[in-house]
């Protein structure tokens, strides 16, 4: 029975209302379900629309037809009053589709415009069709903590290898909490103390090169920091494999790892076109060649066995903890993560907190007079003994965490589609709702640090008493100081990230000096800061100085 041009069109059109309806209901992110959804079933309608005209036409229109009235159905419904979020206030424009969020995001400064959206919209701004922010201190706990939500789907789409994700792709809380007892192992006090060897070692490398450079007119620093924390990790992973520091990035490494964060910017807002794209032979072979890579550095390392306890001896179930070993691929995963997450992270971090003491001298000073105290020449600066007195250097470190925290727009939370909406606070969040708490946002919150864009590390010495009287109104809430996240995916590397961070700032300021080059401001690295952050090959160029004290 031939169907009315009329009847073919309305085919097309219900068609389509009904691939909406299971978008909406089962969100499929599997490459066989999308490719029948959104190719399969426009070819077979070929058989039945626009069969008066040719071939080619016929598939053009029913094509487009379809594609156009899917298309339509999803922006109506996410405008519209019946859409879960629809209380939720927020730009239109962000409501309609995540494009725009993946344009600010590929452009960089995106935090900055999630924190204005905060200032006029109020603490929850709907930003995505499905997507919240929140920026109140009071739902840290209740979205990050042990009784939160699980990971959100961004950690799905960053996953290089979704076959075997790594400890921060994993969603399932059962499986992430199995997985994190072995990180958890190999970060407790007494490991991290047993890595000390390690950075003593690459710290003294960073140290010679730096007094090198000492005749010349800038130096790097960005980049020999850069170096230096991909050559540790290195070390701490997979027990050496790097020499950055000696001969450069001569295979790339950093540049490799630049363009994978910067396609996982895209990917983390459509998990579902990473799904896609991660079977493309041009995606598809970066990812193999970067495993290859840690393959044969996993290889070098078992042949060479133990040398001590590095993060390797604990990731491969050396010491024995756990009943089953992980596998290969676990370990890898999990192996490659660690480098990710462990070298640029506390690189930008230094670097910043360097530009931030050279921007503002007197808190250089002062930092430089307590080192002077706890570390002078004769002391050894990989002695952790005297971090915990030293209230300047940790108040330098937060400040510049909290003004530059590295995950700016946070991590995604959200309830899984199946298992029920919840409520966090007095806000009801439909399944499948992705959530973040803005750290940017937070950090910069004048209701919880006064003078919120200012580099002011004193506000944690008076915070904690130390540092005089409170001005009138300080405003100080540690709870809304996130940087390392919090809950039971926190940062698993936080107490490592923060010994090293102070032992390698003890070392360069009891041996060096530093000041800004001649006539050289830095501007290369405060556009890094205030655009892309981390991951870059920003320059930030220094003179460097040999102390020397008779
Ligand atoms: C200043 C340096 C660092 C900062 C600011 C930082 C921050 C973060 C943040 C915000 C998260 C996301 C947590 C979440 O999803 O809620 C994270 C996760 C993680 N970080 Fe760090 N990080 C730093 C250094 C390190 C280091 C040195 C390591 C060591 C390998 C590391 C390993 C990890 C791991 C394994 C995760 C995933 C944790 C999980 O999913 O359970 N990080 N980090």
């Amino acid at each position: 029975m031939l169907l009315s041009s009329t009847e073919q069109t309305l085919l097309v059109i219900t068609s389509a209302l009904i691939a909406h309806l299971v978008f909406n209901r089962w969100e499929p992110t599997n490459v066989p379900i999308l490719t029948v959804l959104l190719i399969g079933i426009p070819c077979a309608l070929t058989q039945a629309a626009f069969i008066d005209i040719g071939p080619i036409w016929r598939v053009v229109c029913t094509f487009a037809l379809y594609h156009a009235s899917l298309a339509t159905s999803v922006l109506i419904y996410r405008l519209s009053p019946w859409h879960p979020l629809a209380r939720y206030p927020g730009p239109r424009l962000l409501k309609t589709s995540k494009i725009w969020m993946i344009r600010l995001a590929r452009r960089g400064g995106q935090w900055r415009y999630i924190r204005a959206l905060h200032d006029v919209y109020g603490p929850v701004v709907r930003i995505g069709p499905n997507e919240l922010s929140f920026c109140d201190a009071s739902l840290v706990v209740p979205i990050l903590g042990t009784q939160g939500l699980p990971k959100g789907s961004d950690w799905m789409g960053r996953a290089m290898h979704p076959q075997t994700p790594s400890l921060i792709a994993l969603r399932d809380p059962v499986e992430h909490q199995r997985r994190r007892r072995t990180w958890n192992r190999a970060f407790r006090p007494a490991a991290v103390q047993e890595y000390l060897p390690l950075i003593r070692k690459r710290t003294a490398q960073l140290l010679d090169i730096l007094a090198k450079c000492e005749d010349q007119d800038g130096v790097d620093l960005a980049k020999w920091i850069r170096y230096f924390k991909y050559d540790f990790m290195g070390d701490l992973v997979f027990g050496g494999g790097t020499e950055m520091m000696r001969d450069g990035d001569v295979d790339a490494r950093l540049q490799q790892q630049r363009a994978g964060v910067a396609m996982m910017v895209v990917f983390a807002h459509m998990p579902w076109v990473a799904q896609l794209a991660k079977n493309l032979p041009a995606v598809s072979r970066k990812v193999t060649e970067l495993r290859a890579m840690g393959r044969n550095r996993a290889a070098d390392r078992c042949k060479a066995g133990s040398q001590g306890k590095d993060l390797f001896y604990y990731l491969a179930n050396e010491d024995g903890s756990e009943k089953e070993a992980p596998s290969e691929d676990v370990v890898l995963s999990d192996g490659l993560l660690a480098i990710v997450a462990g070298s640029d992270t506390t690189s930008t971090v230094l670097t910043s907190a360097i530009y931030c003491l050279l921007t503002y001298p007197e808190t250089y000073e002062r930092l430089v007079e307590e080192v002077d105290n706890f570390y002078p020449p004769d002391e050894d600066w990989c002695s952790t003994k005297h971090h915990a007195d030293m209230h300047y250097l940790t108040a330098v470190l937060n400040e510049t965490l909290r003004l530059f925290p590295i995950l700016r727009d946070g991590s995604l939370r959200a309830p899984w589609v199946g298992h029920g909406d919840c409520t966090v606070g007095p806000h009801f969040i439909p399944e499948g709702t992705q959530v973040r708490l803005h750290t940017y946002a937070l950090h910069r919150d004048p209701r919880y640090f006064s003078r919120p864009d200012s580099f002011w590390p004193e506000r944690w010495l008076v915070a904690a008493g130390a540092g005089g009287d409170a001005p009138a109104g300080f405003a100080h809430e540690p709870g809304a100081f996130i940087p390392f996240s919090r809950g039971p995916s926190d940062c698993a590397g936080k107490a490592l990230a923060l010994q090293d961070m102070r032992i390698v700032l003890c070392a360069l300021l009891q041996r060096l000096a530093f000041a800004p080059p001649r006539g050289a401001p830095f501007d290369e690295w405060k556009a890094e800061m205030d655009g892309r952050f981390a991951n870059s090959a920003a320059v930030f160029t220094v003179s460097v100085r040999v102390r020397r004290r008779d």
